[in-house]
């Protein structure tokens, strides 16, 4: 007679401790090893010895703490952060009840056991963001802990979470955001005294999340810039503005405003600007023929940018200059397009549209060497709304209207990483967002300084260029709807 398969079964109750302890250490080698490798150094070496190795190691890195600051907190602090994080907040113990709470655990039906999921890894890329990678026990899924996903956050004592599945079956990632590190408005950026003061490898923006100055490069870049509706894109128009200020006035950077939506949020500062083309004018007739009196308007900005942005090229190329120089004969030029879509795909005839995407592909693969950047404003960022998404060097999202926004703007898994920016709430939390760079992938939360009217009217009545080459400054020419 067959023997019934159950009899087969280990009838045990939990695995042995000393099974599990031995499956801790392995898990936990670092831990594992500190201990052994102190004590066999204290024996081998000497106590003398050994405590002048920990403390020239506690040394070297207050030392790397305040002599280079910004690879400290971009390599060891996020490090450093996620063991503490993880002894800390995530301890056994916690995270266990935490997950009980939730009724996310299971329970081995053969044995009676309590399957808790695993935290595998902690990520704290910065310190209010917290990215846990998990392992669910057998019958959970994704679902499961999404379906409780409020109760989890409360649990963990996070603001916002996340939770998506992980790059492996059966892993997840939950991102939780702790805190709302900007809890005030941000004034904005200074205007600087003197040209020699202006850095335009660093503009400032506002803040970033650790309290220090958020700045980014213009020069050599090109920056996109997505936000919902009422998101707070505004102020990162007019921080630019007054970071180059001297330079603006002094006509060493020029800019070539491109505001399709009437005017409305560029109008105040219009005398800064070098060319400035909105849809302000609609009693203006737009013939879509083929002469050079008939280009669109809006388009014969962008033409006049590209043809300018090759002059330079050649010019660089004739004085054989490898580097770009901002100075009065050769300026900085900095074209903003104030809601890109406008322009890349919902106004104008298609002929147009394609035609803008062309140029401003020229303008975004050639211009940074020769001096030309390009800012963009957008809110739904696309491929088909912005086909040259990818040519721009510097990201950054702000509230957004969808979760998969994010990665578009910011670069794949960038979400994952922490950019929440689809949580971010509408109210009271203009100007914050995230951004990503070329060096780390790390999303950093931001939040830009608020330019008030009046900031706006200083930054006018400080750095307006008088322009005399071609007539008025901020020639107002139709866009062609
Ligand atoms: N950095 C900021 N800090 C605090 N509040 C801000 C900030 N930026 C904007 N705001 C507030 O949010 C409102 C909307 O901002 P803004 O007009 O810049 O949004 P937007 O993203 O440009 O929207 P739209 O695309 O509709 O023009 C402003 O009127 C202001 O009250």
């Amino acid at each position: 007679m067959k023997t019934p398969k159950s009899t087969t079964r280990r009838s045990s109750g939990k695995t042995p401790i000393p099974a599990r302890c031995a499956g801790w250490m392995l898990r936990h080698p670092g831990v594992t090893a500190m201990p052994a490798v102190f004590g066999t150094s204290v024996i081998e070496l000497g106590a003398v010895t050994t405590g002048s190795a920990v403390a020239g190691l506690v040394g070297a890195g207050l030392s790397w703490r305040y002599l280079h600051k910004d690879s400290y907190m971009a390599v060891a602090s996020p490090r450093l952060r996620a063991v503490r994080r993880r002894w800390t907040r995530y301890i056994g113990k916690s995270w266990k009840e935490s997950l009980e709470y939730c009724n996310l655990v299971g329970q081995d039906r053969r044995t009676g056991e309590l399957l808790v999921p695993r935290l595998l890894r902690v990520a704290a890329p910065t310190p209010s963001i917290d990215v846990l990678k998990v392992k669910f026990v057998k019958g959970q899924s994704l679902r499961v802990f999404q379906d409780v996903q409020d109760e989890l956050a409360a649990a963990l004592g996070a603001d916002v979470i996340a939770i998506e599945k992980g790059s492996k079956p059966r892993i997840l990632t939950i991102t939780l955001v702790h805190g709302n590190p900007f809890d005030v408005v941000i004034p904005p950026a200074d205007i600087p005294g003197e040209v020699d003061e202006v850095d335009l490898k660093a503009i400032e923006l506002g803040d970033t999340e650790q309290g220090e100055i958020w700045a980014e490069p213009l020069l050599g870049h090109h920056w996109l810039i997505s936000g919902a509706t009422g998101s707070g894109k505004g102020s990162l128009l007019w921080n630019p503005l007054r970071a180059m200020g001297p330079m603006i006035r002094e006509q060493i950077a020029r800019i070539w405003m491109i505001d399709p939506k009437g005017g409305m949020e560029t109008e105040r500062g219009k005398p800064l600007f070098y060319r400035h083309a909105t849809s302000a004018d609609d009693d203006v007739e737009y013939d879509d023929g083929t002469g050079p009196e008939d280009v669109d308007p809006m388009l014969a900005v962008l033409l006049e940018f590209r043809d300018r942005m090759r002059e330079r090229q050649a010019f660089l190329r004739e004085h054989k200059l490898r580097k770009f120089t901002p100075s009065v004969e050769t300026p900085f030029e900095v074209l903003m397009i104030d809601e890109l879509a406008m322009l890349t795909a919902l106004g104008g005839s298609r002929s147009t549209i394609s035609q803008v995407n062309r140029i401003l592909a020229e303008i975004l693969t050639q211009g940074r060497a020769a001096g030309f950047a390009v800012v963009a404003y957008v809110q739904e960022p696309t491929k088909d709304i912005v086909p040259v998404r990818d040519l721009f060097t510097r990201r950054i999202s702000l509230r957004t209207g969808s979760a998969s926004y994010v990665d578009m703007v910011l670069g794949e898994d960038a979400r994952l990483r922490g950019a929440l920016a689809d949580e971010i709430p509408e109210e009271g939390c203009e100007g914050i967002g995230y951004r990503t760079s070329e060096k780390s992938r790390t999303p950093i939360r931001v939040r830009a300084g608020y330019s008030t009217d009046d900031d706006i009217d200083e930054l006018v009545r400080l750095c307006t260029p008088h322009f005399d080459d071609d007539g008025p400054a901020g020639i107002v020419v139709p866009f062609a709807a």
